[in-house]
């Protein structure tokens, strides 16, 4: 199964580095296949015209709704299809997690709408709420310039989890925020040498004794998660399983 990305974005040159490294792999590979569309090309004025003055006023510009209107007909389509999924990323959105990009990454096609300016006429949205599966999302409590860095993020996030993208999908059961770390962040990691400018691996990961090291990385992780994340940890974390 092949998943298509489209980007709908006034500067579709931030994607041209999809072609690169593993996603540029993937998209050889036939696992995904990539889009990138300039908004402009669906403004019909030869200022080639995407935004306007708020209604209502206020300072900024907000995107007009009808490029996006138009380029959805042709990028999408005019029926309802709810297994569309259009990623409004935007510092208003519900919080993107780990449990949001595994379900996404069983997506037939995804469609990324980087908004600029002050933001979209709120009735693009609503408009894709009535057609597809909408998401509006934030990666995290501050503003960027638009919605491109926060969807080449999200892609990576999601097609990473892409079932044949990783060449060892046993290394994604171990990191963090994953099912199989119960959501814990992932414990600190050490290779060789043993001693480097004075600092040495922990002495119990070059113990072979493969229950002191499990345990070892089970209590790091609950530490760091109780140190740094307070917020994912439940009355449960403190006790081991
Ligand atoms: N954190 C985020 N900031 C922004 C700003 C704009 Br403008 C569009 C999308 C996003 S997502």
């Amino acid at each position: 199964m092949t998943m298509r990305l489209d980007y709908l974005s006034i500067f579709p040159a931030y994607f041209d580095v999809l072609d690169i490294s593993l996603l540029g792999k993937a998209a050889v590979n036939g696992l995904v296949e990539v889009h990138a569309h300039d908004l402009r090309d669906w403004t019909h004025d030869r200022h080639r015209t995407v935004d306007d003055t708020p209604c209502g006023g206020g300072a900024g510009m907000v995107m007009k709704p009808d490029p996006w209107g138009e380029a959805f007909d042709e990028i999408i389509g005019t029926e309802p299809d709810s297994s569309v999924h259009v990623i409004f990323p935007s510092p208003s959105g519900a919080p993107f997690t780990q449990s949001a990009a595994q379900e996404l990454s069983s997506a037939v096609r995804i469609v990324f709408c980087c908004g600029r300016y002050e933001g979209i006429d709120h009735r693009v949205i609503d408009y894709a709420r009535s057609m597809w599966t909408v998401h509006e999302v934030s990666l995290g409590d501050y503003v960027l310039n638009g919605g491109e860095v926060a969807a080449l993020a999200i892609t990576e996030a999601v097609v990473r989890l892409v079932p044949g993208f990783m060449g060892n999908p046993e290394s994604l059961a171990e990191e963090s925020f994953s099912a199989g770390q119960d959501g814990l962040l992932e414990y600190p990691l050490f290779t060789r040498p043993v001693s480097w400018r004075g600092l040495d691996v922990p002495e119990v990961l070059m113990s072979g004794h493969h229950g002191r090291i499990a345990k070892w990385r089970r209590d790091e992780s609950v530490r760091l998660t109780c140190e740094r994340r307070p917020d994912l940890t439940d009355s449960d974390f403190g006790v081991p399983h």
